[in-house]
């Protein structure tokens, strides 16, 4: 006789920030429909976000419900206003650091769910540094899910230690990145660190380093990391990651691929603020590998005057768009999009371009045939996102983070798209953006020779990794 199988069960504790949140929700959908048990930990403001976004899908199919556990998030305690739960709502460096710092309150909660639920693993994001603490304790597996690319642990790892950066005199002196296994240049303006230090932010980067020191090292003592990407997008990144710097990861494909339907790809993160039927007719309406699709992710502020760089560039390519515009808010106060936008924009621009002011709803949109390229701030999701659809055809403007690894990924060892030729991580430098290279990158990766030679090696890359999907 066999001994009754035990479901297994996970609980899942994602970052509060959409881009942390939205991949998470989907590695619950995955775990689901592979028949593990799924609780997911958020707080009471978060929790309409992910219930929202699995009401479109793996509930309906899978015979047995993604459950959600709400714990109060500790506003009073961490000096938080009350009603601010998600990074997305944060309007200064000083208020990040506070609200990283008022999660570490979480851990007394999460043992709680733990004892409720007693579950096999513990997946939790690599921001709260006490989940292991707390598996510890419960003697279950932690494990990080990790939302970049091997490329950037690698460089990153790499960067630590063996420091290239000193060994070149000023902040725009080209540096090679050491024992990777492409010829990788970097300058000392690419890197956060650096950057941070030339912004004079020093008490915010002392902080700073200190939860992402401690964070790393909760995610060197996890059991593994879960990663959201597939082995053939970069090999010898993967090898390098598990056999050089010997760390035990699982890499479940880009986790976005379970949302089929169109009404999960049209409910991912947070509300549209575009009609999904008006988006899909205005996209009906243009031929097919025709629009650009510009967006900067879930949480960079784009200053006015690279909004307006963003907006001429556009206009003088003379190319189909669809340009999403987050809330800009600069010291606390928002600017109106009027105030940048170049006089008479929207009104020349009536036929060939649709702003969506807010959120859009980019799985969709991607997945749209009348999509050719994607002008992306290189977070790793949109690059994850794009690169799934449409292949080959990138303009990257990549700021802060590891976002400069990212473009190098794409521009160097994939060669599917082109720099836009953002030289600084410290984008009060970034006056050298100019609307021509806006422009100019944008024609390059939608007409002509270079155009068809990026698309044809992003064809490559589209079979390598269907193949080994
Ligand atoms: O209007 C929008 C804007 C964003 N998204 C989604 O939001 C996510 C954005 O993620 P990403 O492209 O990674 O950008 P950021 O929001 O900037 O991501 C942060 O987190 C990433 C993962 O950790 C890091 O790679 C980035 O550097 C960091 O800025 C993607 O899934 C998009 O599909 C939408 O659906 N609609």
């Amino acid at each position: 006789m066999y001994a009754k199988l035990q479901r297994l069960h996970v609980v899942l504790f994602p970052f509060m920030a959409p881009v942390h949140m939205i991949p998470a929700i989907d590695v619950a959908k995955f775990f689901t429909t592979n028949h593990v048990k799924t609780t997911i930990i958020t707080t009471p403001l978060n929790a309409p976000i992910i219930i929202n976004s699995l009401q479109s899908t793996a509930n309906k199919y899978v015979g047995f419900p993604i459950d959600v556990e709400n714990v109060p998030f500790p506003s009073k305690e961490g000096g938080i206003p009350e009603g601010i739960e998600n990074l997305d709502q944060l309007n200064s460096d000083e208020m990040t650091i506070n609200f990283l710092k008022a999660t570490e309150l979480l851990q007394e909660s999460l043992e709680q769910i733990m004892e409720k639920y007693k579950p096999n693993c513990l997946v939790a994001d690599m921001f709260y540094p006490f989940a292991s603490v707390v598996a510890a304790k419960f003697n279950v597996p932690r494990l990080v899910f990790h939302g970049t690319s091997y490329f950037a642990q690698c460089v990153g790892h790499v960067m630590m230690k063996y420091e290239p950066q000193k060994l070149v005199s000023s902040d725009d002196e080209e540096f090679v990145v050491p024992e990777i296994p492409h010829e990788i240049r970097l300058t000392r303006s690419q890197l956060v660190i650096d950057a941070m230090k030339g912004k004079g932010k020093h008490e915010a980067l002392e902080e700073w380093m200190k939860i992402f020191c401690s964070a790393m090292e909760a995610k060197e003592r996890s059991y593994g990391i879960i990663m959201n990407r597939f082995y053939e997008l970069e090999p010898e990144y993967v090898d390098y990651y598990t056999k050089v710097m010997g760390r035990m990861a699982w890499h479940i494909s880009p986790v976005s691929l379970c949302n089929r339907e169109k009404e999960a790809k049209f409910q991912r993160g947070k509300d549209s603020s575009i009609n999904e039927h008006e988006c899909l007719k205005w996209l009906d309406s243009k031929k097919p590998k025709s629009v650009v699709y510009v967006c900067f992710g879930s949480v960079v502020k784009v200053s006015s005057l690279e909004l307006q760089e963003i907006a001429m560039g556009l206009e003088a390519s003379e190319q189909d768009f669809i340009w999403v515009v987050r809330r800009n808010i600069i010291d606390g106060e928002e600017v109106n999009i009027t105030d940048w936008l170049p006089h008479e924009f929207e009104k020349r621009m009536k036929e060939k371009g649709l702003i969506i002011r807010g959120w859009a709803p980019q799985m969709l949109i991607l997945d749209h045939e009348a999509i050719r390229a994607f002008v992306t701030h290189c977070g790793w999701n949109s690059t994850l996102d794009g690169g799934l659809i449409i292949w080959g055809s990138f303009g990257t403007w990549p700021v802060g983070g590891e976002k400069f690894y990212s473009e190098k990924l794409v521009t160097q060892v994939l060669r599917t798209g082109v720099a836009i030729g953002a030289r600084n991580w410290n984008r009060v430098r970034s006056e050298n953006i100019k609307p021509k290279n806006v422009m100019e990158a944008i024609r390059r990766i939608m007409v002509g020779e270079e155009a068809l030679e990026i698309k044809k090696q992003g064809k490559e890359v589209e079979r390598i990794s269907k193949e080994g999907r």
